[in-house]
């Protein structure tokens, strides 16, 4: 079976100061944050995962964000320019990382912003929701990366919540699911579930018929046995006071380049 690889970033001392956006501000307790980042990676290593631990950030409060550094695509990494200043240094490592590991690597560049949170692939489509961190240069550079390898990049309006996979992520069947409240327009997506509770709208696929999500979203966990899939809870608490999701903490490596 092919294993499968993931990006992870330690939090940093400092992630209390996180940015927040969209939602108030509450105390971060960073000791039960680093269990609780303990407990996700060890989640994916129970699916399979093997996990590469970018070397830390300690002065970037957000840097556990990992996802946000760059979109994966076939053998390629496109490196992140983060929306916010305060994060555009996380990329540097995060670079290094999957530059050793054998991607190709291309970069937004100036004017461009884009966060890798804002960017949902599946099945060789890849929307981009145009909001607070992604501008129209950034998703037009994206394209120029990934179309050549075949991808459809399709831009979607984003004014509810700070990323795309804040308000929408797919399932193993390509089914994207959301929180109805926070989709600026759910008629982009021909299979769109809608889910009863915010977080149910995040969630990491670990196989054909596993997703990772958060434990704060039981009756969404539910629609989803439901419907088939087993489902891995973890609680992510701290995380999500800084509008954190299950997506954020790692960057799924699908296929490592030969
Ligand atoms: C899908 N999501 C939500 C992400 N990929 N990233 C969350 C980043 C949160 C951080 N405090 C910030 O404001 O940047």
């Amino acid at each position: 079976m092919e294993k499968k690889h993931a990006l992870i970033r330690r939090p940093s001392p400092r992630l209390a100061d996180g940015l927040v956006t969209h939602i108030e501000r509450e105390p971060v307790d960073v000791k039960l944050a680093e269990r609780q980042w303990d407990d996700y990676v060890a989640a994916l290593h129970g699916a399979g995962w093997q996990t590469h631990e970018v070397d830390r950030a300690d002065d970037c409060p957000d840097a556990v964000f990992i996802e946000d550094t760059m979109v994966v695509y076939g053998d390629t990494a496109v490196i992140a320019r983060p929306g916010a200043d305060e994060r555009k240094p996380e990329t540097l490592a995060a670079e290094a990382a999957v530059r050793e590991l054998g991607y190709r690597i291309a970069h937004i560049e100036a004017p461009g912003t884009l966060d890798g949170g804002d960017v949902l692939k599946f099945g060789g489509t890849v929307w981009v929701g145009r909001g607070g961190r992604t501008n129209d240069e950034g998703i037009a550079q994206l394209a120029e990366h990934l179309e050549p390898l075949g991808a459809r990049v399709v831009t979607v309006p984003l004014t509810k919540v700070l990323h795309l996979k804040s308000a929408v992520t797919a399932l193993p069947d390509g089914t994207v699911v959301g929180y109805e409240p926070l989709v600026d327009d759910p008629s982009v997506w021909e299979k769109f579930l809608p889910v009863p509770e915010e977080s149910g709208s995040h969630v990491v696929i670990l196989d054909e018929n596993t997703v990772l999500m958060a434990a704060d979203a039981p009756k969404s966990a539910q629609l989803f046995r439901e419907r088939g899939l087993d489902v891995i809870e973890v609680d992510i608490s701290e995380y999500e006071k800084l509008e954190g999701c299950v997506t954020c903490l790692s960057v799924r490596l699908r296929g490592m380049p030969d």
